[in-house]
């Protein structure tokens, strides 16, 4: 590989490879089937297809021994679906003929079947044609690999599961499987939450189920590990004697745009804390594992959540954006919040008095998903720096990968004075020309490897809800209301008072400035 590139490679299959050498390499013959349940929806077409795309395009879904299927209630054809689809896949505007050639190849792919979620009719139907594909593409029975993506809302999952269970799993154990993977939100609280897991959980063994958490495929997310892990300068200040305070943000720049109705039932803390940021902590909380096995990584993930303190509601900001009851599917006197920051307290040897500031919002001056680890003040300074600015280490999620540390240094010229500056690695110049794959690919990857690193497990599901689920019981009796907030703006002015209670130092006169090429 040259230096400062990388590269992706075409692999003749998947079946031998995998990302982690500590997952054990089963050498699996037979047909893949991909079943998108839910095909004619909204995920399927933006985020499902797209992702088996991409795949199919770097050659992880070989032709011939992949088929995928969509099901859904929706009565259109193979040529309709695939009309559908075609769009998504690439840019209309600028589709080279090799671009167009690979869409047609894959969507060849794509067979459509039309059912219920809770008859067998459909499922029946489903799983001949799974098989005739199977005999198809010579494989033996029993050897067939069927995996199954749940792309519906949850309420329908307990049947999907059922109508797989009992009609359309692999034929025998001989070395096939048959996966589930389940979207969020899972569930509402930590009952309901449960509730589905039970459901679930009788139909299907832990290693079958697969909980997506889109951020965990994400690109800087994956590296959290690698950069507390093999790096020896993290390794003796990552704890409370070094670090003051750690944010985990997530701002989008539009609101609920026509899913008022499905947003309203769930709120920022459910759509976006609750998984997305949760498991942004875990990861930049947790002890080292004992490997890099999945259910090594899971087991940390799990102390560390079982180690949150219960959250104060003095800890709590709540926001509403102006504006968005408007929207017609949501009730006027809706208490959903559409913003919302709040500290998490670890209680254990390595984070005790190190507020964790978890903030999400919809509608707000920027699109930004980041990680900020401020370090404590300099003891003894004889520089004055604290009047700068304390030195932060950020990981930009997105948009524009990248992490910095912002440093003081001494300014370039005659005179003994300090200025904060910072150490940048950015994605874009550093890895100039290399496409980060999108997180449903990378996901998707490693369900068919077998691989559940990246989902959650369901101890961890249920860690995860304990902690929410007393405040997500007092916002939705009304009895914590959120503050209305204009929208682009940065939310309300309470949260960042919160967040200098907290103890977070703001940085006067520095903006951080992604470099261009
Ligand atoms: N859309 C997104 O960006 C994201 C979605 N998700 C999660 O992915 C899952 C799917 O989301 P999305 O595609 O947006 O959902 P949709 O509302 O588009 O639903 C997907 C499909 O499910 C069927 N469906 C919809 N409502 C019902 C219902 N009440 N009962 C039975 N079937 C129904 C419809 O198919 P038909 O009527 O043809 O059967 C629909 O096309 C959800 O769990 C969601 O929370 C997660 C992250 C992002
Ligand atoms: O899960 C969800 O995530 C998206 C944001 O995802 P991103 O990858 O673009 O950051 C959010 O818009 C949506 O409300 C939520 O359900």
């Amino acid at each position: 590989m040259e230096s400062g590139s990388w590269h992706i490679e075409k692999r003749a299959s998947f079946r031998n490879d995998s990302f982690s050498k500590e997952i054990d390499n089963v050498l699996e013959n037979g047909s893949l089937s991909i079943i998108v349940l839910g095909a004619s929806g909204d995920l399927a077409k933006k985020k499902t297809f797209p992702a088996l795309f991409n795949l199919f395009r770097q050659g992880f879904l070989q032709p011939n021994e992949v088929h995928i299927f969509g099901y859904a209630r929706t009565k259109i054809t193979d040529e309709e679906l695939r009309d559908r689809l075609r769009g998504y896949l690439v840019n209309d505007k600028g589709a080279s003929p090799k671009d167009l050639e690979d869409v047609a190849n894959f969507l060849q792919l794509i067979k459509y079947v039309s059912g219920s979620y809770d008859s067998g009719e459909g499922f029946q139907l489903l799983d001949k044609e799974i098989s005739e594909h199977e005999v198809l593409k010579n494989s033996t029975e029993g050897s067939s690999r069927r995996l199954f993506y749940l792309a519906l809302p949850p309420s329908v999952y307990p049947s999907v599961c059922k109508m797989i269970r009992h009609f359309c799993m692999n034929k025998t154990d001989l070395g096939g499987w048959t996966r589930v993977v389940v979207e969020k939100p899972f569930g509402k609280d930590l009952q309901s939450a449960e509730e589905l897991s039970s459901q679930i959980g009788e139909l299907f063994d832990e290693p079958q189920i697969y909980r997506i958490d889109h951020y965990l495929g994400k690109e800087l997310v994956q590296n959290l590990l690698v950069l507390r892990f093999a790096n020896r300068m993290f390794l003796p200040l990552w704890n409370r004697d070094n670090i003051d305070n750690v944010q985990i943000v997530f701002r989008e720049d539009f609101g609920t745009e026509g899913r008022g109705g499905y947003f309203d039932q769930y709120g920022i803390i459910r759509d976006i804390i609750q998984n997305h940021l949760l498991q942004v902590l875990c990861l930049v909380a947790m002890e080292k594992p004992v490997s890099l096995k999945p259910e090594h990584i899971r087991d940390e993930k799990v102390k560390v959540l079982q180690s949150v303190l219960p959250i104060k509601d003095d800890e709590v900001v709540l926001g509403q954006y102006d504006g968005y009851k408007d929207d017609p599917t949501v009730p006027d006197l809706s208490n959903t919040p559409t913003f919302a920051s709040m500290i998490l307290r670890i209680h254990n040897e390595r984070w005790e008095g190190v507020p964790f500031i978890l903030k999400a919002g919809k509608a707000l001056s920027s699109r930004k998903a980041e990680i900020r680890v401020q370090f404590k003040d300099v003891p003894g300074d004889i520089f004055k720096c604290k009047k700068q600015g304390r030195n932060e280490f950020v990981i930009r999620l997105q948009p524009s990968e990248a992490m910095y540390m912002k440093l003081t240094v001494k300014q370039p010229g005659l005179d003994m004075l300090t200025v904060q500056s910072e150490l940048d690695l950015s994605y874009r110049q550093r890895y100039q020309g290399v496409t980060i794959p999108e997180a449903y690919e990378r996901l998707i990857l490693d369900t068919i490897r077998g691989d559940q690193q990246h989902f959650v497990r369901r101890d961890e599901l249920k860690a995860a809800w304990e902690i929410f689920t007393p405040l997500l019981h007092r916002i939705d009796d009304g009895e914590l209301k959120p503050l209305p907030y204009k929208p682009g703006s940065r939310g309300p002015d309470a949260a960042d008072e919160l967040l200098e209670k907290a103890g977070y130092v703001q940085t006067l006169g520095y903006i951080w400035i992604p470099p261009t090429l």
